[in-house]
């Protein structure tokens, strides 16, 4: 830290804030510490009674926190992010699209092992929309060993640190099974749901085929459904332990390859993943009919971003797959589906 004349201090940094105050009218930092002085703001400097200033003395290999920050999030930004300027060295990473926000979990704790760099983040495989903050960068001094942010940028070269993966569009078929609902007993409540759901994130349900409980015309189903172009196929009910719910083996029935049955979350306990040929099939229990959230919010935007499903990736869930089936609904901003 040194003293300098104001009218030589253009290009230093500031080492504190300056304070302005206008009797009646204003009482607040003018300049803030950490700005860099620019010519224009001499005149300013000199009206608050500042006829020299203490700078930062710079240092061969250091660099400024607005530096550090912007280097950090270049080297750590994947595609469908755009940055913010730095504002006090803090830099955001902001998403350019909605989409599934991806981060590679490795990468990122290697960074934060860097002492003084902070990259904080939203948790991994949500869906977010375009605008929205997925992380926040910025070093902790006022400035910083260039060597530290050089490291950063070395584990930068991994592409797509954080990055956000926009959602395919996808032509949806649904198998509604129920005996009740294939003979009018009752209306189908289930189709509106999951359509709501998958038109929500941009898709277009070509088809809905009603069935009553019986394997072999589910399974049927199924592969009119790919006949007529469908690369999303949704079963609803049938899922659970009765006699007549024999989804699973409709879809069985089908050719599909079973990935999974049964599911760590609440509610979403009796979920299927499978695969007829490329085409994801999902059976949905009665329970993604009746809560608000459920599994199928946590596994659909996955499918949309293009993330092929496994059996680890289910098993994940567990952690986080409680629902707080709170009064007011925040999903995604709350705990469920933080193991995915
Ligand atoms: N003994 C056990 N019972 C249940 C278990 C269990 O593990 N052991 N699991 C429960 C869980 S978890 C769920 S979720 C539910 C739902 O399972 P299903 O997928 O088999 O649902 P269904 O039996 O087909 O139907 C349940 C309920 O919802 C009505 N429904 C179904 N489809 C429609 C539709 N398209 N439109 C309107 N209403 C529909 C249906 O008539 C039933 O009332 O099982 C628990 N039970
Ligand atoms: O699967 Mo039920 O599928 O937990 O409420």
């Amino acid at each position: 830290m040194r003293a300098i004349r104001v009218e030589e201090a253009v290009g230093n940094i500031l080492c504190h804030d300056i304070t302005k105050i206008v009797p009646g009218e204003f009482k607040g930092t003018a300049f803030k510490k950490g700005h860099i002085v620019t010519k224009g703001d001499i005149p300013e400097l000199l009206k608050l009674g500042k006829e020299h200033i203490y700078v930062w003395e710079f240092k061969k290999g250091f660099v400024h926190e607005n530096e550090a920050g912007l280097r950090i999030a270049r080297a750590i930004r994947g595609l469908g992010l755009i940055l913010t300027a730095p504002n006090e060295g803090k830099v955001n990473l902001v998403a350019a699209t909605d989409g599934m926000c991806m981060i590679d979990e490795d990468c990122l704790l290697k960074i934060n092992m860097i002492e003084e760099i902070v990259v904080a983040t939203r948790s991994n495989k949500r869906p977010v929309k375009k605008g929205e903050v997925i992380a926040g960068v910025r070093v902790v001094p006022l400035v910083i060993d260039e060597r530290k942010i050089k490291l950063v940028e070395d584990i930068g070269y991994e592409p797509n640190i954080i990055s956000v993966k926009p959602f395919n569009f996808c032509k949806v078929g649904i198998i509604t099974t129920g005996s009740e609902v294939y003979h009018g007993r009752i209306q189908d409540k289930f189709g509106p749901v999951v359509t709501a759901k998958a038109e929500a994130y941009g898709c277009k349900v070509i088809e809905q085929i009603i069935v009553p409980d019986d394997v072999e015309l589910i399974a049927r189903a199924a592969n009119t459904l790919i006949n007529h172009g469908a690369d999303l196929i949704l079963t609803t009910g049938g899922m659970s332990v009765d006699p007549d719910d024999v989804t699973p083996s409709g879809i069985k029935k089908a050719g599909a390859k079973i990935i999974s049955y049964g599911a760590p979350v609440l509610p979403g306990s009796m979920f299927m993943v499978a695969y007829l040929g490329k085409v994801p099939v999902l059976g949905l229990p009665g329970c993604v009919m009746y809560n608000r959230v459920t599994v199928f919010d946590l596994i659909l935007p996955q499918v949309l971003a293009g993330e092929a499903i496994d059996r680890s990736m289910i098993v994940r869930l567990g952690m986080g797959g409680l629902c707080l089936k709170c009064e007011v609904c925040h999903y995604p901003a709350c705990s469920f589906g933080t193991g995915a």
